[in-house]
């Protein structure tokens, strides 16, 4: 069985868009949502996938969801069903934290895989949690997304050494921090050389779930990005749909 996060009460967050961030930025894909997430980031944008009823950690909207209205249980076939009625040859799983529920996921990519051979396994993950060996076997990128201290996440949850060592050897893991302000840069440059992580391999992206706010902090991290020879990535989906579930 697969929770997954919901767009409407009822209707699990299955979609085809253009992937917003990172090295597949453009490429038409499927997207599926996972609910439930290990860390509780203050600026979290799919806090919907976490912050239920009763938690109270930090998060600067201060918003609580219904969990009966944003999950959705359901078991891989049926998520496997829902996902091939979608003709993009590449998929995203995200969330919340997706390798939470990494046997489920293993199910449900050996499924895919074997009704549409060629298709293309993206995880986005927050990077501390070990994927399940057999969806590891299947997986084809991910895209690691370490939270760094403005997150609001203590480093000891965030920050896991032995996974941060296995990501930066993983060819298949490209890494994509997310940058609220110009303090975060040395945060980053520290666990680039404590972990060996290659500048190809290594996305800053700015945190905002508006164009304005993407736009204007886009305009010094570029110039970072390109000081310390690493790569730079926007947020499109939220240029093109806002900041709404679905897209
Ligand atoms: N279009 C689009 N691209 C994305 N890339 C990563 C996303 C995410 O929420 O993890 C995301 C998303 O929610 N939408
Ligand atoms: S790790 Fe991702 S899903 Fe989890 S709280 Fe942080 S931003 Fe949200
Ligand atoms: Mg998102």
């Amino acid at each position: 069985m697969l929770t997954l996060a919901t767009t409407n009460p009822g209707e699990p967050e299955i979609f085809a868009s253009l992937q917003g961030e990172g090295p597949s930025s453009g490429r038409p894909s499927i997207f599926v949502r996972l609910s439930r997430c290990n860390l509780a980031c203050r600026w979290c944008d799919t806090a919907y996938t976490w912050r239920f009823t009763g938690d109270n950690r930090p998060h600067r909207d201060e918003v609580a969801f219904e969990r009966s209205d944003n999950q959705l249980t359901l078991d891989e076939g049926e998520v496997a069903a829902l996902i091939l009625a979608h003709n993009e040859d590449r998929l995203v799983i995200t969330g919340g934290e997706p390798l939470l529920q990494g046997p489920a996921l293993a199910k449900l990519v050996a499924q895919l895989k074997q009704a549409r051979p060629g298709l293309h396994v993206e995880i986005e993950t927050n990077g501390t949690v070990a994927p399940h060996a057999a969806l590891d076997a299947a997986a084809d990128q991910y895209n690691v997304s370490p939270k760094l201290a403005h997150s609001g996440n203590p480093a000891e949850l965030a920050l896991l050494p032995e996974r941060l060592e296995a990501w930066a050897k993983d060819p298949r893991a490209w890494f994509k921090f997310v940058v609220a302000s110009p303090a975060d840069i040395s945060e980053i440059a520290d666990l680039q050389n404590r972990y060996g992580i290659a500048g190809d391999h290594l996305f800053v992206m700015p945190e905002g779930t508006s164009s304005s706010v993407l736009r204007e902090r886009s305009r010094w991290l570029a110039e970072e990005a390109l000081a310390q020879g690493w790569r730079f990535t926007d947020r499109l989906h939220i240029h093109l749909y806002g900041d709404t579930r679905g897209t």
